[in-house]
């Protein structure tokens, strides 16, 4: 039996005992047994239970959102509002296990989205569930990071730092920069713009730290050291992540009005209600996702079911074999959300 059946087994068996005198010892130890297992969970470990038991969600819908944040932020209770799914929220750290996965339903869309356990400080080093839960956030589309309204900026930057050691990229797009290894020939640098941070001969030190002595390099922009590191380690990922602070209920206006100006920033108290509407909007928008609604010839068309695209794809991307009406357009004309699409069979 896994570590989270077993605590599933114990929740139950409280669930069933009787509160009296009698039985107060026995509930007693099945508490400190749970306490014991969920422990186990949290720690870092070698042991089958820390593989990923319970992480291992199916992508669906046309998107993944992750949520990330410190314990009892609020992720379950968003979860549990935002789509028809019930994640267990409590007043107590570690309330969640595991990764549950729900659906928001938005402009046609299905946008799965997905409740984490909460990370901490040391999460990229194993702490707690913490590898699992990067794991899982390298695979969405958008992270959603939950942040305590009334702990200021503490949160932010410690998940941010986090998030940075393990190569992922919050807000920041692939730098644009050419780099190729090769056999021979040593180092070819070019750039195509003025170069302020780096230079030819700290590309080459870098370079040679990395023991690359023959490649070709072309900077198509004003890149740091730093991220042409990024480009020769490779392996990084770039996703758009918005900040949610939770439990404006709690702060003061002037400071809900200090955390909403803040860049990628969303406040919002899922306890009132407060705001989420807006949240999906910033989502939606951060998705990039377009809607295309088809229609059959003489028919109107069908907005129940919409084909969901990426920002900027285009009508090849929709299928072959359409032609539009009353505008025709050639294949690679660019889709614009809530276009109608009308397929003609040949
Ligand atoms: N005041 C206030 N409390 C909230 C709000 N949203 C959630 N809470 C409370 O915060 C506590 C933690 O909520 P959870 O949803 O369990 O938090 P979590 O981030 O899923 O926690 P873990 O699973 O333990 O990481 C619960 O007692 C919630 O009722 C809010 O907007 N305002
Ligand atoms: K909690
Ligand atoms: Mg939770």
């Amino acid at each position: 039996m896994g570590i989270l059946e077993k605590i599933s087994e114990i929740e139950k068996e409280i669930a069933r005992t009787q509160k009296n005198k009698a039985t107060e010892y026995h509930l007693g130890l099945l508490k400190a047994k749970l306490a014991k297992y969920r422990a186990q969970l949290l720690e870092p470990s070698k042991s089958a239970s820390s593989k990923g038991e319970g992480f291992d969600v199916m992508k669906s819908g046309d998107a993944r959102v992750a949520l990330i944040g410190f314990p009892s932020v609020g992720k379950s209770t968003f979860l549990s509002l935002m789509t028809s799914t019930a994640s267990e929220a409590a007043s107590y750290e570690f309330t969640t296990l595991t990764c549950i996965p729900g659906v928001i339903e938005y402009k046609g869309a299905n946008i799965q989205l997905l409740d984490l356990p909460g990370i901490i400080e040391g999460a990229a080093q194993g702490k707690g569930r913490g590898r699992q839960v990067i794991a899982v956030a390298r695979t969405a589309d958008v992270v959603i990071m939950m942040l305590d309204a009334t702990k200021g900026e503490v949160q932010r930057s410690l998940l941010e730092k986090e998030l940075e050691s393990v190569g992922i990229r919050l807000n920041k797009h692939k730098p644009n920069i050419y780099f190729k290894p090769r056999k021979g020939g040593g180092v070819s640098f070019n750039s195509t713009v003025t170069l302020t941070q780096c230079s030819e001969k700290l590309v080459q030190l870098i370079l040679h730290e990395y023991k690359i002595f023959n490649a070709e390099v072309l900077f198509r922009e004003d890149c740091s050291p730093d991220e042409f590191i990024d480009v020769i380690v490779g392996n990084r990922v770039y996703m758009p992540c918005l900040y949610v602070y939770n439990k404006i209920d709690q702060i003061s206006m002037e400071e809900v009005d200090r955390l909403a100006r803040k860049p990628n920033s969303v406040v919002i108290s899922c306890g009132m209600k407060l705001n989420l509407d807006y949240l999906l909007e910033m989502l939606w928008e951060y998705l990039a996702l377009t809607c295309i609604y088809t229609k059959k010839r003489g028919q109107r068309p069908d907005f129940t079911d919409a084909i969901i695209l990426r920002k900027g794809a285009s009508v090849e991307h929709v299928g072959t074999s359409t032609k539009y009406s009353p505008q025709r357009v050639g294949l690679t004309h660019t889709m614009e959300h809530e276009d109608v699409i009308q397929i003609v069979k040949k």
